[in-house]
């Protein structure tokens, strides 16, 4: 019997309203999942990432495999009692990052040999130990192994990887071998090409998934190319299934995607954002690096629910963030993520209530008119 399932409460238009249940704890969707690459969200306890809204944070299989090692975690009890979260967690199945961060890369039918960018030391990656690291690790939700490529591409070289993908999640599914304590995601490749990823769908249902991510995507593309790939490409996913896209994004890559009928998301930017000075707020955006905050006492938000928002003046934030003290992306860290969450939970409120059209026009003009 399957002990990670999904349920579809309320639709709107395109927009869903759903909940993943885990033995680990309920994942509300939409959702916003806080990346936590190497077995942490950078410059969080793990309480301060669950007391911003989080039901579920992700972890790397590139990162962990090559640092602590996937046997090592697994023999210090498994990822979650590692870090001290024993909510849910999402894994990564490790290609994505090989190609992006590994050195002397080598891809195969079988898989992908590469050296560590960190000793240089090297290893193998296939379908099958992909699966084998993120069971290891007891990730709660899984990802086949897939081959990611930058976009613009050839439609050649989108429709090799995407039916190397597909070859490549037949593997992942039978390594699966029909865990019950976990979900396996399939992962929609295909381009920028409307035939290629409707192959792309259909070639993964045939396998069956217990979810459907849509990967290649925020891979160096304009947003209304994104926003077109989901548009045509949500339908054809089953709709009693959860669907994932991948390293997805900036608040308003977010609210648009919820419109497409994304249900989860994720993205290293509001924590990167934090460590490098910027602070998202209800008005957008703003840049605490700018001389312009030096002698501001105001907060950031005073009617903000977050205290974050609301103790610490501008001139402050703008101090610690010149000084590059820790406590300044330990602040806006916390405020970002927690930003994130409101705007999901607000989301799901929105979709609960049918007014997920006014939703996402108050929030976007909240945005065009923001005092920042
Ligand atoms: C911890 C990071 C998770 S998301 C990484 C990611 C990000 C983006 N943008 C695309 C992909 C993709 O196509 N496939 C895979 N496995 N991962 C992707």
């Amino acid at each position: 019997m399957k002990q990670v399932t999904f349920t579809l409460s309320a639709t709107d238009g395109m927009a869903r309203r759903g909940r993943i249940d885990t033995p680990r704890g309920e994942i509300n969707t939409p959702a916003f999942m806080p990346v936590g690459t190497a077995g942490t969200v950078k410059a969080m306890y793990p309480e301060q990432v669950r007391d911003t809204g989080a039901d579920i944070l992700l972890g790397n299989t590139y990162h962990l495999m090559l640092r602590p090692g996937a046997e090592r975690v697994a023999s210090l009890g498994g990822l979650h009692t590692f870090m001290n979260w024993e909510r849910p967690i999402l894994t990564d199945s490790g290609g994505f990052q090989v190609m992006s961060l590994a050195k002397l890369r080598k891809l195969t039918e079988r898989g992908v040999t590469f050296k560590s960018h960190i000793d240089g030391s090297a290893y193998e990656l296939t379908p099958e130990r992909s699966i084998e690291i993120q069971t290891l690790l007891d990730s709660d939700i899984i990802m086949q192994l897939d081959e990611c490529i930058a976009l613009p591409a050839e439609r050649k070289e989108m429709e090799r990887a995407m039916e190397l993908s597909i070859r490549w999640a037949d593997r992942s599914k039978t390594a699966f071998n029909n865990q019950q304590n976990r979900m396996l995601f399939g992962i929609v490749q295909g381009g920028d090409d409307a035939e290629l990823r409707s192959r792309s769908a259909a070639g993964l249902q045939s396998i069956g998934f217990d979810g459907y991510s849509i990967g290649g995507l925020a891979v160096g593309e304009p947003q209304e190319v994104m926003f077109r790939v989901l548009s045509d490409i949500t339908p054809e996913l089953p709709a009693d299934k959860p669907r994932y896209l991948m390293g997805v994004g900036k608040p308003d890559d977010i609210l648009g995607g919820i419109e497409r009928g994304v249900d989860m998301f994720d993205c290293v930017h509001p924590t990167r954002a934090g460590r490098h000075g910027h602070a998202y707020t209800r008005f957008g955006v703003i840049n605490l690096k700018n001389a312009r905050h030096r002698d501001d006492h105001r907060p950031l938000d005073e009617a903000s629910p977050n205290p974050n928002c609301r103790r610490w003046s501008r001139a402050y934030l703008h101090h610690l963030v010149k000084t590059e003290e820790i406590l300044g992306a330990m602040v806006l860290s916390q405020i970002n993520l927690a930003y994130y969450q409101e705007l999901t939970a607000r989301a799901r409120a929105a979709i609960e209530a049918g007014r997920m059209t006014d939703f996402a026009a108050e929030t976007r003009a909240a945005w065009a008119a923001g005092d920042l």
